[in-house]
């Protein structure tokens, strides 16, 4: 692969810091040398000395002295090494991807932590997207991922989807525009990336099918182009086996996988994690280093020596805890749905994630609904116009997300929608 005509001009501008070299050099050294580069603060003027934190297991993740100095330092910006290989072997684990023994050229497989997956993909966007770029996605999309690249001047371009996700045919179709022979040359306006959420798709709940990843990947292929695959819900799929990812069939080096720990372990600690083609990795831990320098320290330590004591098997059944609560959430919501909008409304079953999408009957766009005549009935969801690539386009959908309301507030909530339905209908 070339990933040079990936990049943006800013992107391949940055350069490694200085500082961040010597930091890093510093820290692959043996004790007796003697340092006096680093800008470091001092850790004995700091006035945190230890820390327990107690798990709901009972067990502790404990910071004594010398590890919480190290916690509270400055570390490096691709992630704290032991958590970097930690999270390497779960990808091993999950994806067997093929690039993992590929040369770093050839696009080895290679993971930096990142604060959260929105900084992952705030980041990747801004590595690989110029002013006037066409970027392929399947909307209604995350609101976040629209909040990212549309300032960046770029052109999006929807492919169809439905309830299992990106239609191929679609894809084709819309590619059909250009001829996969000149997608190299440098006046071509072919796209160069596709954005999609394969599992518990936010706000849409879709889920694509393996074979309809094996579509779209065939068709990446022979346009060159990249995929960047959100799969923040990954973790939240209900039933197993959970489907493979594009990053387990991507024999090119094309794949950029934006993982995270907000559904499964805390959104408040904001840890996510970019899997990729190591000269694409590297590109956006250049850009951390200039940025946030790395995520916290001491949260990465606190996470990383949980997921030690748990290994992969403890972090898996963990997993299948939460996914027995959300499971639970969806069986509330999905029979309150029944119970108070069969008449009103239509959806589709979601197979993971934590949202509901739901279209209205008789009402061309729940904006207004929403936004006004919802809370006068104490009633919030989001109106699918925020989803949209034009959010001004009318929008007859909402979005329910089952994560938070116990299963009495969902059907309070549905019988109070019902009511809002009929009064503007
Ligand atoms: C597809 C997709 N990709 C990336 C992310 C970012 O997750 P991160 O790892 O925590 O950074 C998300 C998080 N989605 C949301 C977050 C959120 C935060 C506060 C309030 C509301 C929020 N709503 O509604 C969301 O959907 C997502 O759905």
């Amino acid at each position: 692969m070339n990933y040079s005509r990936f990049l943006t001009a800013v992107s391949a501008a940055r350069k490694p810091s200085p500082i961040r070299m010597l930091t890093e050099l510093q820290q692959r050294s043996p004790p007796s040398l003697i340092s006096l580069a680093g800008g470091a603060p001092n850790p004995n003027t700091f006035p945190f000395r230890s820390a327990a934190i107690t798990m709901n297991d009972g067990s502790t993740v404990s910071f004594d002295e010398p590890l919480m100095k190290r916690a509270l330092q400055y570390s490096a910006s691709n992630g704290i090494p032991e958590l970097v290989t930690w999270l390497k072997s779960l990808q091993q684990s999950l994806h067997n991807p093929p690039s993992a023994a590929y040369s770093p050229e050839r696009g080895q497989l290679d993971l930096c932590v990142t604060t959260g997956s929105q900084e992952g993909l705030s980041k990747v966007f801004e590595m690989l997207v110029n002013p006037g770029d066409n970027v392929l996605l399947d909307a209604p999309t995350y609101s976040g991922t629209l909040a990212a690249l549309q300032p960046l001047g770029c052109n999006l371009i929807n492919v169809p989807s439905d309830q299992h996700g990106m239609v191929p045919a679609a894809l084709k179709e819309v590619l059909s525009r250009w001829d996969p022979s000149e997608v190299h040359q440098p006046s071509s306006t072919a796209p160069r990336v596709l954005y999609t959420i394969p599992n518990g798709g936010n706000p849409t709940g879709a889920s694509m099918t393996t074979q309809r990843k094996q579509e779209v990947y065939e068709l990446a292929r022979l346009y060159d182009m990249l995929i960047i695959e959100d799969d923040p819900y990954y973790f939240l799929q209900f039933d197993k086996p959970w489907t493979p990812t594009f990053l387990s069939m991507d024999v090119d080096g094309r794949i950029i996988r934006t993982d995270s720990f907000s559904k499964i372990l805390s959104s408040g600690l904001r840890i996510g994690f970019v899997t990729g083609p190591k000269p694409l990795v590297d590109r956006v831990v250049l850009h951390i280093q200039a940025s946030t320098m790395h995520t916290s320290t001491f949260t990465q330590l606190m996470v990383f020596q949980l997921l030690q004591s748990w290994g992969q098997k403890g972090f898996l059944t963990h997993i299948d805890g939460v996914i027995e609560f959300y499971s639970k959430q969806r069986v509330a919501m999905l029979s309150s749905a029944d119970k108070w909008l069969k008449e009103l409304a239509e959806w589709h079953a979601p197979a993971a994630g934590m949202f509901l999408w739901i279209k209205l009957k008789g009402i061309a766009d729940t904006q207004q609904l929403i936004m006004e005549k919802a809370l006068e009935k104490e009633v919030l969801l989001v109106p699918g116009g925020v989803f949209m690539i034009n959010s001004s386009k009318p929008c007859p959908y909402v979005r329910a997300a089952f994560s938070i309301s116990t299963p009495q507030q969902i059907d309070e909530a549905f019988r109070r929608l019902s009511l809002l339905i009929r009064e503007a209908q």
